[in-house]
């Protein structure tokens, strides 16, 4: 069985360490982050504004992340020994593909190709104060995150909740996959199906408390959390009743 994984939402909302922990974590399981797919500065386009347009989706080469997930898809063991992760023999014939990054249910191709879409928000305050403290490859200018990050973070969120998409539920009690849609998962409803994974222990630092309810649904066996403390800032679209 192949699964793909959404970890999704805002800038610094806490996708990468989410992701990472989880790929530590989980046998066969290999990730791909939408930030490595960013184009060349040169080509990002400056808007009227006068800001780089870093937050919109012609930024990045979308194209060049669907061929990397159907590489995955046609044969997750070879990807996953070129991407230095261990196949575990004894493991179950489960492969997980992780998917991390801030616009990815804003593009069609992938949009249905995810057995669950997580997430990751926190208040506005947070994710200034978060982003303030980060360096990227190209630094914020002064008054970046008000006047292109945070705006656009609201648009493809509208965009995406206007188009139906769903986060953080079973995926085949939701959109119905597109007809030909290339390539695609082999059986929708085997999707939410408890997954005889063994233990998941995941430090409480990685793992938003938001999340705990969800994770079993995609991640059978037991979850342990090392210690009972547990960040608890982060807030989700996936609190929303199912
Ligand atoms: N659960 C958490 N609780 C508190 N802080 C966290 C949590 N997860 C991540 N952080 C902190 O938030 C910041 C952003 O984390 P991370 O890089 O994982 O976010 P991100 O969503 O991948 O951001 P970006 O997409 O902009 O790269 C880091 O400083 C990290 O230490
Ligand atoms: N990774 C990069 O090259 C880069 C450069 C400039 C800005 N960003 C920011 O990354 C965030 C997504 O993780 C976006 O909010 C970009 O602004 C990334």
């Amino acid at each position: 069985m192949k699964l793909i994984v959404g970890i999704g939402g805002m800038t610094n909302g806490g996708k990468t360490t989410l992701a990472n922990g989880l790929h530590r974590s989980l046998p066969n399981c290999c990730v791909i982050h939408q930030d490595d797919f960013f184009k060349p500065q040169d080509q990002i386009a400056v808007g009227e504004d006068g800001f780089k347009q870093w937050d919109v989706l012609e930024s990045l080469d979308m194209e060049a992340m669907l061929s990397t997930v159907r590489a995955w898809l046609s044969n997750p063991q070879k990807f996953a020994r070129a991407h230095g992760v261990n196949v575990q023999p004894g493991a179950p014939d489960t492969h997980i593909l992780l998917l991390e990054g801030f616009l990815l249910y804003s593009y069609e191709p992938l949009v249905d190709l995810y057995s669950r879409r997580y997430f990751l928000t926190v208040p506005y305050e947070e994710c200034k104060w978060r982003r303030s403290t980060r360096t990227y490859t190209v630094p914020d200018p002064p008054g970046l995150f008000d006047g292109h990050v945070w705006p656009m973070y609201q648009k493809y969120k509208r965009e995406m909740e206007a188009h139906g998409v769903d986060v953080g539920k079973s995926l085949s009690r939701t959109r119905p996959a597109r007809r030909g849609s290339e390539p695609s998962l082999s059986h929708p409803s085997a999707l939410s199906s408890a997954l005889p994974l063994g233990n998941l222990e995941v430090p409480p630092e990685v793992l938003p408390q938001s999340l705990l309810p969800l994770i079993p649904s995609v991640f059978s066996g037991s979850l342990t959390l090392r210690s009972a403390a547990s960040p608890a800032r982060v807030t989700s679209l996936l609190e929303q009743p199912q």
